[in-house]
């Protein structure tokens, strides 16, 4: 733990702590308002005496689906989800603690969607809702994430969890993040021939715990696993979307349904009489993939953590455990999109999208960020029973910011 704690010293200097409190735990209350739902993220910090440094306890997750975007045209509905979850924290943090502990909520790729206007009213409603909270609401302390910052909080969380971030030897990996309106890659380029070839706009130097770190990242909004479907499915570039059915060769033949995202009704099914399977589907999907991202030649040989929906279709289709996630090659996902696409009578039941997304996840590794088929995936949800999500490293961010000292 020494490396830890030596860098939460700027954090927390030992002596602020007061002694009317239970003199060692602190709090921190990071919202995570995603396209698909809003979670909410109660991180306790611990210092186990005086002369001891702060460390990150344990956390409290919650969450609750749909997400604030889905409350569009209602949004004292949408900050009424967030307050059921604020409710939680009441609970869980100690009231002598409440008015130290920051609350903040940050947006992402649904909101980035949304209009000007609309999105403006329910981070507006949903600021109304902390400020009604016992808590301490800092500035700004509602508002919608930048997708480079969305990159680099998950690749701080997911480091600094593995002990990257602290000592010598810093082996810092990589992070995969596919949301459902939008997907991030990050990493820490070694080679400076990386850093030639990549555009200004992927590259961003970023401050955490007394380092510097010139990081490449990049959000591809439109790119995450829902987002794509409607791609697939042609459904983004028609507005009137009432009454046609959208068709895919990833669908089970016999299938027509409905399908509610950011707010819209689309109809769906799959190709009565026209192709189906694996083959005709990676074509469809590589279509709005092909050349759409930046290639960084240094990726293909390394290997990322990667979560969100790759770890949740990986999960479905028996690839890791649920718990203990586990470590893949690129070509698992295809192999297993195959077996899927090409028996989809005997996966629907599942999901009638597994095909499509399965199918998707290979297309956007292999043909849309350049990955080989061998490249290694590490499947996470969790690293020492925290979640890898940005909002760790965003309530870092947050706490130093704030100059938290308790
Ligand atoms: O804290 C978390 N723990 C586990 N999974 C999470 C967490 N936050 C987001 N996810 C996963 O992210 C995916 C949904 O993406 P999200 O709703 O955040 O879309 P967005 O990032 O495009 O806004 C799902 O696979 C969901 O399980
Ligand atoms: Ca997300």
């Amino acid at each position: 733990h020494s490396h830890r704690e030596m860098w939460f010293q700027e954090l927390f200097p030992p002596n602020t702590c007061p002694i009317n409190a239970k003199p060692n735990t602190f709090y921190g209350i990071m919202f995570d308002a995603g396209s698909t739902g809003t979670r909410i993220h109660i991180y306790t910090f611990v210092q186990k005496s005086p002369e001891k440094l702060i460390e990150l306890e344990g956390e409290i997750f919650e969450s609750v689906k749909p997400g604030l975007s889905a409350y569009a045209d209602q949004p004292e509905k949408g900050a009424e989800s967030v307050k059921r979850l604020l409710d939680m924290a009441v609970d869980a943090v100690p009231p002598h603690l409440w008015k130290k502990t920051p609350v903040v909520l940050k947006a992402t790729a649904g909101l980035r969607l949304l209009s000007e206007e609309k999105a403006q009213a329910l981070l507006l409603e949903v600021r109304e809702v902390f400020e009604e909270s016992p808590f301490l609401v800092p500035e700004d302390s509602v508002s919608i994430l930048d997708g480079s910052y969305e990159g680099i909080l998950a690749w701080i969380t997911v480091n600094f969890l593995t002990g990257q971030l602290s000592g010598q030897n810093q082996h810092t990996v990589g992070t995969l993040d596919l949301g459902g309106a939008s997907t991030q890659i990050t990493f820490l380029p070694r080679f400076e021939e990386t850093l030639k070839q990549t555009p200004a706009d992927f590259l961003t130097s970023f401050e955490m715990f007394n380092s510097t770190y010139k990081l490449y990242t990049h959000s591809y909004l439109g790119f995450g696993l829902k987002a794509a479907r409607l791609a697939t499915l042609g459904a983004l570039d028609t507005k009137a979307a009432d009454g046609q059915t959208f068709r895919s060769s990833c669908l089970p033949r016999q299938l027509e349904a409905e399908w509610h995202f950011g707010g819209v009704k689309y109809r769906y099914g799959g190709n009565i009489e026209g192709e189906t399977g694996f083959k005709p589907c990676y074509l469809e999907v590589l279509k709005i993939v092909k050349g759409k991202l930046h290639q960084p030649d240094e990726i293909r040989g390394s290997s990322f953590y990667a979560f969100s929906y790759y770890y949740d279709r990986a999960v479905d289709t028996n690839l890791i455990d649920y718990e203990e996630g586990g470590v893949l090659e690129v070509r698992d996902f295809e192999i297993k999109a195959k077996e899927v696409c090409d028996n989809m009578e005997r996966y629907s039941s599942a999901s009638p999208f597994l095909c499509m997304d399965l199918t998707y996840i290979t297309a956007l590794l292999k043909e849309g960020f350049g990955f080989r088929d061998s490249t290694l995936l590490q499947l996470t949800k969790k690293v020492n029973n925290i979640e890898t999500s940005w909002t760790l490293g965003a309530t870092f961010h947050l706490l130093q910011t704030l100059g938290i000292t308790y």
